[in-house]
């Protein structure tokens, strides 16, 4: 710009040349006519000339020229007379002044021509030049606009950057120059998306779009980008522009205008809307995946009273907490939602798609949320205790529309509040029905411990000639009313409510009890009894001590307890098992891998448990007989079980034939029928004795 002016100030002091010329040509056009031209036309050019210039100058060049010839005819006519004699001489003078006229006007005429066309040329010049001196300020203005603008060159290079862009990405101008725009790289965009962006630039020669970047102090935000390569006359590219907008603010608005739309603004959990939509989405993806989903509905007991004693903001505090229990009862996956005053709901899904484990589970969670929330509120200093009421349906399809479910979650929700509140009911009587009935097992299991009622039953374990050499000890509920419950209709039960724990430390302590007992008696004394152990009771930390104590408080010969594990429960967690396993395998305790060839039988896993025994499977001991198959595999087991050095014994032995060919097989010991059903101790002891007179 500063160039620009100084360079317009020497065209506006060179402007007076162009005068200069036509006043010398003029001059000289005077002086030719008082020097050269004949007295006589001396008048006649006088009068002349000034019209000729004054033609000229007004008119150009083409108006000099007619006046020129004006000029001459009119001076030959007028002021010819006087010589008009026709005599040779004076029309020869006539001839002489007219031709120097007419050279003179031709002079002036071509002079005050010359002098338009210089003073055009001029012109145009300080425009084109006023004309560039107004682009480059308008640009210079654009370039230090609102938006981030950054020069580079063709490598990237970053060449100039404006204020807008030091100020938004926080480095100065010096450091920033020199360097690349992967300064600015936030690492939230993949090395697609920056190819998408390059192949945008080379195809069409531009590119925009919403990129996040990092500030120089580290904030990531997202702008608004635009880029442009600039070509030079054979196509190259010799620079990029860049421009961007900061949209930070705009897209933290567009964040609040959502979290207006779509959450409940005292507990940030979704509201109804958001649920509705994630509900539908739900219905779909249940039916997808062949799984199932519980739509929770809550409310708050007594709330109004809160309200009205506490007052409206401690209703709101007490709705806070909530929110945040109910968030800490479910899966990230699930929805928390508060769709007005006291209600929420809670959308549960990946839930089972048997309807009555998945009633189950959503049971569990209702029970949890219940626990949760009669846990004391603190507000304001002040301790208070509320309760909920749940209402649950099922979904696993897209069979009932969303507003059918709520209403079926609502039905159930005032059923919980007829029912005394604090409590949940299910929308379907029969599924309400099984609730109950395994809540009523729950409560009826919890009880059995604590007044006996379980009992321990012995299945005897023989060697390829019939004798004894171990029993396996098996779980048994004496009911009072119901009498013997076997295990498959309480154990998965106690699994899943974690009684499983207590019930299987009851069986060990038992065990160990019972084998005490045997060390009296010459023909129970080497007999070893195995104990199953369930996951859950395995991976407890203490199960180790636990172990380890039943044992010296019993005083046990260790090497006589076996503990049956089996092969799913150690997958999970492979080294902790090897761990538990190791620390009781060197006191002498043994391990036998239960239901072995039903899970994923993996040699890898298996030579690295410090196992003793496998146990093939009773359902490939059945049809070993007539299913090849059912065959092969056992013969896979045994020769597995003896590759690794393992005892190998076969459970659901009913026949001699199935013993028979477990033993051309190479399996030497059984359990099963053939020999015995498990029997209470008493009996077990009849048959011992009976075996050794046998
Ligand atoms: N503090 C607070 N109270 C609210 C809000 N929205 C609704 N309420 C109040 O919540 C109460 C809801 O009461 P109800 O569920 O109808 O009745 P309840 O006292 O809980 O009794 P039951 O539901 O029958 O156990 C009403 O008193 C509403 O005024 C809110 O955002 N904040």
């Amino acid at each position: 710009m500063v160039e620009c002016g100084e360079c317009l100030g020497t065209d506006e002091r060179n402007g007076v040349h162009h005068y200069l010329l036509p006043v010398v040509l003029m001059t000289l056009a005077l002086w030719v006519r008082l020097t050269i031209a004949p007295v006589q036309a001396g008048l006649q050019y006088l009068t002349f000339f000034p019209a000729v210039a004054l033609s000229c100058i007004l008119g150009g060049y083409r108006a000099g020229l007619v006046a020129v010839i004006i000029g001459a005819t009119c001076a030959t006519y007028i002021f010819t007379p006087p010589y008009y004699s026709f005599s040779i001489e004076s029309f020869q003078a006539s001839l002489w002044s007219n031709t120097v006229f007419f050279m003179d006007g031709l002079i002036v005429s071509f002079a005050v021509e010359a002098m338009h066309r210089y003073r055009q040329k001029y012109a145009s010049e300080l425009k084109t030049a006023e004309e560039s001196a107004a682009w480059l300020r308008i640009a210079s203005v654009a370039f230090e606009s609102q938006e981030g603008i950054m020069i580079t060159d063709s490598k990237g290079r970053i060449l100039r950057v404006n204020k807008a862009f030091t100020e938004s990405t926080g480095y100065s101008v010096d450091e920033i120059i020199g360097q690349t725009p992967r300064l600015l790289k936030s690492n939230r965009h993949d090395s697609a998306f920056y190819a998408a962006m390059w192949e945008s630039i080379t195809r069409s020669g531009s590119w925009q779009g919403e990129v996040w970047d990092r500030r120089k102090n580290g904030e990531i935000y997202p702008k608004w980008l635009s880029i442009t390569a600039i070509k030079d006359a054979d196509g190259n590219v010799t620079n990029y522009v860049g421009t961007h907008t900061d949209i930070s603010e705009r897209k933290t608005a567009e964040e609040e205008i959502r979290n207006l739309a779509f959450y409940d603004p005292l507990t940030q959990l979704p509201n109804r809307r958001l649920l509705q939509d994630r509900l539908q989405h739900a219905m779909s993806s249940t039916e997808r995946n062949r799984k199932g989903g519980a739509l929770l509905f809550l409310d708050l007991d007594n709330f109004k009273s809160i309200n009205d004693t506490l007052g409206h903001t401690a209703g709101d505090n007490l709705l806070q907490q909530v929110a945040q229990r109910l968030t800490s009862c479910v899966r990230e996956d699930d929805t928390v939602s508060r769709i007005g005053g006291d209600e929420f709901v809670v959308m549960l899904e990946y839930l089972s798609n048997e309807v009555l484990e998945a009633a189950a589970q959503a049971e569990t969670i209702g029970e949890k949320i219940i626990a949760e929330l009669n846990q004391p509120y603190y507000l304001g200093g002040q301790e208070l205790y509320n309760t909920p009421s749940i209402g649950i349906t099922l979904f696993d399809d897209n069979r009932n529309g969303y507003e059918d479910l709520f209403k079926q979650a609502d039905i159930a929700m005032y059923q919980a509040k007829k029912s005394g509140r604090n409590t949940l009911r299910f929308f379907d009587p029969k599924m309400q029905g099984s609730i109950n009935t395994r809540v009523a097992l729950e409560r009826e299991l919890r009880k059995a411990l604590d007044s006996q009622q379980f009992r321990l039953h012995y299945q005897i374990q023989v060697d390829s000639s019939g004798l004894p050499f171990g029993v396996e000890a098996l779980i048994r509920w004496l009911h009072p009313e119901r009498g013997l419950v076997p295990p498959f209709e309480f154990i998965s039960l106690a699994e899943e409510t974690g009684l499983i724990c207590p019930i299987g430390e009851w069986v060990l302590e038992t065990a160990c009890k019972q084998l005490k007992l045997w060390e009296r008696h010459e023909l129970t004394q080497d007999l070893i009894m195995s104990v199953n152990v369930s996951a859950k009771q395995f991976y407890q930390s203490d199960f180790v001590v636990k172990v380890l104590e039943a044992i010296h408080r019993h005083d046990v010969n260790p090497s006589l307890l076996k503990l049956e594990l089996t092969e799913s429960m150690l997958l999970d967690k492979i080294e902790d098992t090897i761990s538990t396993m190791n620390a009781l395998k060197a006191v002498g305790v043994r391990f036998s891998l239960d239901d072995f060839g039903t899970g994923y039988s993996s040699l890898q896993y298996l030579k690295r448990l410090p196992l003793n025994q496998l146990k093939i499977d009773r359902s490939f001991v059945r049809d070993i007989a007539v299913d090849s198959s059912d065959e092969a595999i056992v013969s896979t087991i045994i020769a597995m079980a003896h590759s690794l050095n393992l005892d190998v014994i076969a459970e659901g032995v009913e026949t001699d034939e199935q013993k028979q060919i477990l033993l051309n097989k190479g399996c030497i010991h059984y359990q099963g029928y053939l020999f015995g059903k498990p029997v209470p101790i008493e009996q077990l002891e009849v048959m011992l004795k009976q075996d050794c007179l046998c």
